[in-house]
């Protein structure tokens, strides 16, 4: 550090000249349609006197187009969860790479284990920074193959592969705080990242899938999430994609009812019932029968169950003429409508061991959310674990608003499809489905787990048993006979780059 001094009308006009270019790079195409709580002074004033650029936007912005692409045409890009840089430098298919928590959490991690999300807050940026840095790698030995041969060799070598996918990263919910969710995205950016999805769960309260009672935060709080991403982002001049991730249609808990946009979704107990916390810390099927006895409903569905038809359209129209409707708000509605019939709602009775109250997930809930959030992020993904008619209503109602939004969604590894009810035929075309309703990046997480474990073990059985000779029969000449990028040649490796460093340095 050393001291120099200031020239107050230099030190003006470099930041009044930041101030520009930021209000003039949010007016552009992949900027223009988010909304922020703040301006283009209070970034500039956030920023360091250099101007970094990072290849995080160059991969963003292919991205952005890519999808953009997907939507006009109807169609969408079939990607799945990879962690490794060896498989990720195969995916001939796919035009993005998606690096997931699930898989870094049973791989990457330290303390290996399911993705409770307790995973260090890097695992994942340090993952995709791998992948990244592997694909500029590739992309770098192919150009120096390329240009170490004639036009006229180079004639016959018509394709090029395209090793710099974008990468799509897993940023959970942000691991806590604010100011930890600003340093994910730092990471993630600077690891080379396109898109991340940050959704609305509550740290302390993650369940993985399969083990159900996802607890989501207030609708404020995942707004605040959103928000900090989105000023990291500006600090940094990064157009990584944000897609905004909500869980609310596998959660039974909100951590906090301080939100009255959240209040129609919490359920209270109708009758007089022990209070839920005074039975303990008690497990899902305890929580299920104290709801059973205490007959919870939303407030809404309580007024329903006292009022008549007209009043129940009253009740409604009353409630839909205010923008947003607190509790006390509905109680007074209520009061006037049902003419002094009581009614007996109680959420607090209604709170768990630790606080949590208890949510009624809909495709409304979803709705209100996932639109309260779209401002601030570039594409929305509604976890909705594959019901077809939630998802075709939520899709179509949230592109009334947002013709033009962009969406996303994925396959958990362990959705049973058949017993759902879908046929061979329905699975065919599910993908292609989802994608005429906007969903242009569908994601397998599981596959380098359900499907690499699936391979390995096949494979281990098999050469425990036939040694070298299977190996030779089933690995090494068909994979041969297919162009694995020239692993004959060791092509793969690169070891020519390595000859041309050593050619530039040879006259030394
Ligand atoms: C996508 C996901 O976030 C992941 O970590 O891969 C998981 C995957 C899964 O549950 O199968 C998720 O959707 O929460």
């Amino acid at each position: 550090m050393s001291l120099k001094q200031v020239d107050l009308s230099e030190e003006d006009q470099a930041f009044h000249t930041e101030v520009e270019l930021i209000g003039q790079w949010w007016q552009s195409p992949k900027q223009r349609h988010v909304q922020r709580p703040y301006t283009a002074s209070d970034v500039a004033s956030l920023r360091s006197s250099i101007g970094i650029q990072y290849p995080a936007s160059v991969q963003a912005l292919k991205l952005w187009s890519l999808l953009h692409e997907h939507r006009q045409n109807g169609t969408a890009e079939m990607t799945f969860g990879m962690i490794d840089p060896i498989l990720a430098s195969q995916m001939e298919g796919q035009q993005t790479i998606y690096v997931s928590g699930a898989l870094c959490a049973f791989s990457k991690a330290d303390c290996i284990g399911q993705d409770m999300s307790d995973y260090p807050w890097d695992t994942v940026p340090k993952a995709a920074s791998t992948i990244f840095k592997s694909q500029v790698y590739h992309d770098a030995r192919q150009r120096q193959d390329r240009m170490r041969r004639s036009k006229e060799e180079r004639a016959t070598m018509s394709h090029m592969r395209d090793y710099l996918l974008p990468i799509v990263a897993d940023a959970d919910m942000g691991f806590g705080s604010q100011t930890a969710t600003m340093k994910l995205v730092k990471r993630l950016v600077e690891a080379g990242v396109a898109m991340f999805h940050l959704d609305d769960l509550s740290l302390s309260g993650k369940r993985f899938t399969d083990g159900g009672g996802h607890t989501v935060v207030s609708t404020r709080e995942y707004l605040r999430r959103l928000g900090a991403a989105r000023l990291q982002l500006d600090i940094m001049g990064a157009e990584t994609l944000i897609l905004c991730r909500c869980d609310i249609d596998g959660a039974q808990y909100i951590t906090t009812n301080i939100d009255p946009r959240d209040h129609p979704y919490i359920l209270g107990a109708t009758v007089d019932v022990e209070p839920l916390a005074s039975l303990g810390d008690v497990g899902a099927a305890e929580v299920k029968e104290w709801k059973r006895r205490a007959k919870v409903k939303t407030f809404d569905e309580t007024v329903e169950s006292h009022a008549t038809g007209e009043e129940i359209t009253e009740y409604r129209h009353l409630v839909k003429s205010k923008q947003v409707c607190s509790l006390q708000e509905r109680q007074k509605i209520a009061e006037q409508v049902l003419k002094g019939k009581k009614v007996f709602f109680d959420w607090e009775s209604a709170r768990t061991y630790d606080g949590r109250y208890l949510y009624s997930p809909s495709v409304q809930a979803i709705l209100d959310r996932s639109q309260a959030a779209a401002p601030l992020g570039d594409a929305t993904w509604a976890r909705m674990d594959l019901v077809m008619d939630k998802i075709v209503q939520f899709h179509n109602e949230f592109r009334k608003f947002y013709p033009e939004r962009l969406f996303a969604g994925g396959y958990s590894a362990t959705i049973p499809f058949a017993k759902m009810g879908y046929s061979d035929e329905d699975m065919k075309d599910f993908h292609k489905t989802l994608a005429k309703l906007g969903i242009v990046w569908q994601v397998q997480p599981g596959f380098a787990l359900q499907g690499l474990n699936y391979t390995t073990k096949k494979f281990s059985t098999m050469f425990g048993g036939e040694g070298i000779g299977g190996y030779v029969r089933d690995i090494q000449e068909p994979a041969m006979k297919v162009d694995t990028d020239g692993y004959e040649k060791m092509q793969w490796s690169g070891g020519y780059i390595t000859d041309a460093y050593g050619d530039l340095l040879a006259g030394l």
